[in-house]
């Protein structure tokens, strides 16, 4: 397989797994398809519809990462340790902050719409 095709093929591995595996990937992809339908429904325009992709990529991209350290974090040690526990509190608190102001532009753009 031609090495870029091959890094395709792993990255969709990658995304696979965290669609079986992770329930909070699973419902990021819940939120993409219940924010899409509420969009092709608002009747958003490009400008729109790119930031909701922006915010889908980067929210998707961000809970890929946290599972990437807390797995990193499993294999280095099993034991309990104070800085395995912060390294995966920063990590999820960075999947926070993203899902937190998504959720502010994601309301800036469909309540004036609604009323
Ligand atoms: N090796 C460790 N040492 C210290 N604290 C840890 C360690 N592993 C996990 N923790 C603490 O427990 C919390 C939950 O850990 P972890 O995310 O692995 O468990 P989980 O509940 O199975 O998470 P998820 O459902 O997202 O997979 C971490 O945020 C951290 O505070």
């Amino acid at each position: 397989m031609h090495p870029f095709l091959k890094s395709f093929h792993y990255a969709l591995k990658g995304i696979r797994h965290g669609l079986l595996t992770e329930r909070n990937f699973r419902f990021h992809a819940f939120a993409i398809v219940v924010v899409s339908i509420s969009g092709i429904l608002t009747g958003l325009n490009a400008v729109e519809w790119s930031i909701i992709f922006i915010l889908f990529g980067g929210m998707t991209a961000l809970e890929l990462i946290n599972t990437a350290i807390e797995k990193t974090i499993d294999l280095v040690t099993k034991e309990m340790h104070p800085l395995a526990g912060q390294a995966k509190d920063l990590a999820a608190g960075a999947v926070l902050m993203f899902a937190f102001f998504a959720a502010i532009i994601g309301m800036i753009i469909f309540i004036p719409k609604w009323f």
